[in-house]
């Protein structure tokens, strides 16, 4: 028997589209097309310029596309901003750290909406703020000014606002970057549990060796996707080779190609 009411399959947590943006004439991303689904911590490997952070922004709604569309649980990122639903923790050069706000200040700004900055934080945002700080290991450092940090704390810090927004999809833009070890194994065991948690979470990494333990699924990027799979799959010598040319990562995986889907052929350049 037939149930009278068809169930309609769960939007993805991020669905893009055959995007493409460009910064006047210069095309950074073509016909971009992904899927992220909920529950998984998926990883975007691309070189210097590949269009990672562009991407990113485009998610994120800040980058106004040329053409196509990003869904995010199926509705639009401004939807999805104002609810809380998506974080961003930007690359470390994209942030102003002479900016005087103490570390508390800015986990405390993951509780507000952006209308809302002028509002008194009540005690469930104290406790919020408290929570992810402990989380990341930097209860001690809260009242630290931001530019009194490592560029590892610097990282924790910003996941612990995207765990205090409580955001079911955060998006990290090279999270490891410049990044000690005891923070890279803080934030990767993190991220490994909000998956767990049915959270979704972009990573962007030039950190092949962490892909494996850190990541369910991952897409390699130049300018478009041009194969997704597993990380084994993706990383492949061969299929990053035909990717990017000479293997730019110099990776010490595997020996084999197949197994990864490639979506377009290899660009050049
Ligand atoms: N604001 C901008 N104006 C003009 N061009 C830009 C701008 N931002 C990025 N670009 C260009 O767009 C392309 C993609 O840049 P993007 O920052 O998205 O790459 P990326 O993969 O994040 O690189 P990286 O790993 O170095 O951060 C590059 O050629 C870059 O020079």
């Amino acid at each position: 028997m037939t149930s009278q009411h068809a169930q309609t399959p769960p939007s993805p947590a991020i669905e893009v589209r055959d995007l493409t943006v460009a910064y006047r004439s210069l095309v950074a991303l073509r016909s971009v097309s992904l899927t992220v689904p909920w529950g998984q911590v998926y990883g975007l490997i691309g070189t210097n310029g590949s269009g990672k952070s562009t991407l990113f922004k485009s998610i994120m709604g800040i980058l106004r596309p040329n053409s196509g569309t990003v869904l995010i649980n199926g509705g639009s990122a401004a939807i999805a901003r104002r609810r809380s639903l998506i974080s961003y923790v930007p690359q470390s050069e994209d942030v102003d750290w002479s900016f005087p706000l103490s570390v508390r200040e800015v986990v405390m700004m993951g509780r507000y909406g952006s209308l809302n900055w002028l509002r008194t934080p009540r005690r469930k945002d104290r406790t919020a703020v408290s929570d992810a700080l402990e989380k990341v290991g930097m209860a001690d450092f809260a009242d630290r000014q931001i530019g009194q940090l490592s560029g590892g704390q610097r990282k924790r810090v910003f996941v612990a606002r995207a765990l205090a927004q409580g955001a079911a999809i955060v998006l990290l833009d090279e999270p490891f970057t410049g990044v000690d070890k005891t923070s890279e194994a803080t934030i990767s065991f993190l991220l490994r549990r909000l998956a767990a948690e049915g959270k979704t979470i972009l990573v962007s990494t030039h950190d092949l060796h962490s892909l494996p333990g850190l990541c369910d699924a991952a897409a390699l990027i130049n300018k478009t996707v041009l194969l997704h799979g597993t990380p084994a799959e993706v990383l492949k010598p061969d299929n990053l080779a035909l990717a990017f040319g000479a293997n730019p990562f110099a990776a010490r995986h595997g020996a084999t190609t197949g197994g990864a889907t490639f979506v377009h052929a290899p660009l050049a350049g």
